[in-house]
């Protein structure tokens, strides 16, 4: 029987042709044991009863119900750094159409496109729209992930100064990192010094609305800020009084929404940092291989809500992968269970991450039911999911 994946937005065919034969995609999500999904909100979605996993074909999972996903054992994944490149050049873009008036630009020679003397009017109008060079200019980059560390490099290439903030850094993160990168480790620092800000920072309780008010009154008069990252970062009523002072010289951002769409000095692009054929095709393979990898042999790589767990093939009858909460004696007791109705283990692992492990054991012969039955009454076990070895 083939394994159905439904897509809740259109995936790239690049990443979809990878799907082999023992796949079907379906247009009917209540029938899916594994979903796609780019920025498709998840979170009044009823989770079909089968779904094992969803993998996200890009970084941001704030439209996926995580915690709900976690209680029912379904792994969800993401495809780190697999459209950062995207990301990083719409930035690029950002930061130069707010040192140059390039929008005004191009917006009057639509205006004049009638007038047949524009070759000569345009050098008398040409002033209204020049600018400054970012050469030389201080940029502040919020968060050294995948996007952030591309961003500050790029930009110290473009002879920026640029300092960076992330008090999280991954080891990786801060081995791709420029050494011209200023490290700094209070957020102050950015906004006393920067003409620019960019935020490259998930949306998290911590992070929601972190560009406000208070943050404004530390920040230099005339600062650009960047959000290529989510809307609900900053605070939009701030923002818009920011704007109207001139404390903000320009919101740049790839998150309109009604508000932001009505203020002064914001040029806004409809979420399109990752929306170019290389990210969407780097997205869409990723998260496919993670979703292939996971259902046939139930390693776990790339996932936001469970511990990475890699096997290989399995070395019994059958394979039981078990999400549980991170507790002692979790595997002391799965042993026991099976060591009580004549079960050898032949292979297995067990990671944890934060408060949730999860388990893979190979089976010495098919368990039954009732083995499954005694696991999932054990206080703290999630979901036990058994595979029938190839
Ligand atoms: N405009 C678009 O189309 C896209 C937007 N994004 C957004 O950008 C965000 C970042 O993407 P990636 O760089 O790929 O993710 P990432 O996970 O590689 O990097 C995020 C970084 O933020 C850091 N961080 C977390 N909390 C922080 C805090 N309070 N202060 C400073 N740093 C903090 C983490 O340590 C991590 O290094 C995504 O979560 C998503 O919301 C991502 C891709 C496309
Ligand atoms: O990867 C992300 O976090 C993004 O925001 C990209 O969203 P999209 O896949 O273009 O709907």
């Amino acid at each position: 029987m083939s394994r159905k994946i439904h897509c809740l937005n259109p995936i790239s065919q690049t990443g979809l042709k990878l799907l082999t034969a023992d796949y079907e995609l379906t247009d009917k999500a209540e029938e899916a044991e594994g979903i796609l999904v780019r920025s498709a909100s998840m979170h009044e979605m009823e989770l079909p009863a089968g779904l094992e996993a969803i993998a996200r074909a890009g970084a941001g999972v704030n439209n996926i119900p995580l915690d709900k996903c976690t209680e029912k054992g379904i792994v969800v994944f993401n495809t780190p750094g697999a459209n950062a490149n995207g990301v990083k050049e719409l930035v690029l873009a950002g930061m130069l159409m707010a040192a140059r008036d390039i929008n005004g630009g191009i917006e009057w020679v639509k205006e004049n496109k009638e007038d047949a003397n524009i070759s000569k009017d345009m050098e008398k109008s040409k002033k209204k729209f020049a600018g400054t060079e970012i050469k030389g200019k201080r940029l502040g980059v919020i968060g050294l992930g995948a996007i952030g560390v591309q961003v500050a490099n790029a930009a110290a290439d473009l002879g920026m100064k640029v300092y960076g903030y992330d008090p999280f850094i991954s080891v990786n993160g801060a081995w791709q990192l420029s050494p011209f990168i200023e490290h700094v480790t209070d957020l102050d620092d950015i906004y006393k010094n920067c003409d620019y800000i960019t935020v490259h920072v998930p949306l998290l309780d911590s992070t929601r609305e972190m560009i406000n008010k208070d943050a404004f009154a530390k920040m230099k008069d005339g600062v650009v800020i960047l959000n290529y990252a989510r809307d609900l970062l900053v605070n939009d009523d701030d923002m818009l009084e920011a704007l109207e002072s001139g404390k903000v010289h320009r919101y740049m951002t790839d998150f309109p929404n009604p508000k932001v769409t009505h203020m002064p000095g914001v040029i806004a692009t409809p979420h399109l940092g990752a929306s170019t054929a290389e990210s969407e095709d780097n997205c869409a393979e990723m998260a496919v291989k993670e979703l292939m990898d996971y259902l046939e042999t139930g390693s776990i790589r790339n996932s936001v809500n469970y511990p990475a767990c890699e096997m290989p093939p399995c070395r019994g009858a059958c394979r039981l992968c078990i999400f549980n909460v991170n507790k002692p004696n979790m595997i002391g007791q799965f042993a026991s269970v099976l060591a009580e109705e004549g079960v050898n283990i032949p292979d297995m692992q067990n990671k944890s991450k934060g408060e949730v492990a999860y388990t893979i054991m190979d089976a010495d012969q098919e368990v039954s039911q009732r083995v499954v039955d005694r696991l999932m009454e054990i206080d703290g076990v999630y979901k036990v999911r058994v595979m029938k070895a190839e």
